[in-house]
């Protein structure tokens, strides 16, 4: 059978740590897969015989730019069965996931936006697939760690989720960690612990987007739905944002990360009402199934509560339902990152492989 063939769009943080582990993935088939396309946001790299490529040198390629249109039908022609990995936050790569679909080629991505965005979007990449193409998004929510799989597992076998809770963001876990430490001992000005979240690899690609509130709300879309909620997206329930009304307006990513600092305080009174309180403040989210309500936002929390024990860009979801009734399932680890996004997607690209091969 001719081996798997493999396309990667994406190579920023998570899609270069995810090279270095497709080097070296432990696989149970022995013929290996082979990268066939390449792609940052201006350079791509491939061959029109889908020949083997060094993605690791797209930057020099001279390969002729293929629309994502064109790209479905290139990936459509390659000799064994194609898996596209989706290393971007592109909302128009993941429209693009149906046309893919229905062409046998499978998707495995980190990309919230596919499956946080209108319902079609979701019914159309999960109800009108090729049969032989699949379908993988476990970091996706809390990166590497289990949330997707053991959600779906929990489904499938016939519990039923009551809610869902935690800190779902690698990037506010870190901010309020670092910010409002249980002990007290907060480490430096809002603004400059928000830069250190972007450097370190946690945010979004623009950190807005973390602090509007709407990558804990897609992570909450997606397990309300998995969890049988017809959430309509994001915006449709109550989502805290952390943006100071007069950055809303800010034209790029630079202007807001320069003009942050001007609104310190805002921050500064959450953390000391909390101190009053005798507690810390924690970015939470909730996915209530029992009561069909969803929500995002501060809240004040006890300092010897699992939520304020999180270190580092730890997330923690705390799976609350039939079964595991009188004590919750609970997943807890680093939420955010390279490596462990990458290791996510490493390890659905192994499930599949396995199951086309
Ligand atoms: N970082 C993390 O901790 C986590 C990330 N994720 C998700 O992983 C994904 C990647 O995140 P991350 O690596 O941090 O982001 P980066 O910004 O580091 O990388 C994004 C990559 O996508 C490329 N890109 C953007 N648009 C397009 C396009 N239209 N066509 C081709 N390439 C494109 C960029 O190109 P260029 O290099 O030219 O800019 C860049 O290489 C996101 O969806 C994110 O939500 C999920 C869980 C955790
Ligand atoms: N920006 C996100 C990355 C993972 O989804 C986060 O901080 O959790
Ligand atoms: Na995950």
């Amino acid at each position: 059978m001719a081996p798997v063939c493999i396309a990667i769009i994406g190579l920023g943080g998570v899609g270069k740590a995810f090279l270095n582990q497709l080097a070296t993935l432990k696989l149970q088939t022995t013929s290996r897969p082979v990268v066939i396309f390449a792609s940052r946001s201006s350079k791509q790299i491939y061959t029109k015989n889908y020949d083997s490529v060094d993605a690791t040198t797209v930057d020099s390629s001279s390969s002729p730019l293929l629309s994502l249109s064109d790209l479905t039908t290139y990936l459509g022609g390659a000799p064994g069965k194609v898996i596209l990995v989706d290393n971007t936050s592109n909302q128009d790569v993941a429209n693009a996931y149906p046309s893919f679909l229905r062409k046998g080629i499978s998707v495995v991505t980190p990309n919230k936006k596919a499956f946080s965005s209108n319902m079609q979007l979701w019914d159309d990449i999960f109800n009108s697939t090729s049969p032989s193409a699949l379908v993988y998004h476990e970091s996706s929510v809390g990166a590497g760690l289990p949330v997707i799989s053991t959600l779906k597992d929990l489904v499938a076998t016939g519990d039923q989720i009551t809610k869902v809770q935690g800190v779902f963001s690698g990037t506010m876990s870190f901010l309020f960690n670092t910010f409002a430490p249980v002990d007290g001992s907060g480490k430096g000005k809002w603004s400059e612990i928000v830069s250190q979240a972007k450097d370190a690899g946690y945010t979004e690609p623009d950190p807005r987007d973390d602090l509007n509130g709407m990558d804990v709300a897609r992570k909450c879309t997606i397990l309300a739905r998995l969890a049988g909620l017809k959430v309509a997206g994001p915006d449709s329930f109550p989502v805290q944002s952390l943006i100071p009304k007069q950055l809303e307006s800010a034209s790029s990513a630079a202007e807001f990360m320069d003009k942050l600092p001007q609104f310190d305080g805002d921050m500064e009174s959450y953390k000391d009402n909390a101190a009053k309180a005798g507690k810390v403040v924690r970015f939470v989210a909730s996915v209530d199934v029992a009561a069909n309500e969803v929500k995002v936002g501060l809240e004040m929390v006890e300092k010897d509560s699992p939520i304020a024990a999180l270190k580092g860009s730890d997330n923690i979801f705390v799976f609350h339902t039939k079964r595991y009734s009188s004590s919750p399932l609970v997943v807890q680890g680093s939420g955010a990152g390279g490596e462990v996004t990458a290791m996510g997607v490493s390890a659905d690209l192994i499930k599949a492989i396995e199951r086309l091969s």
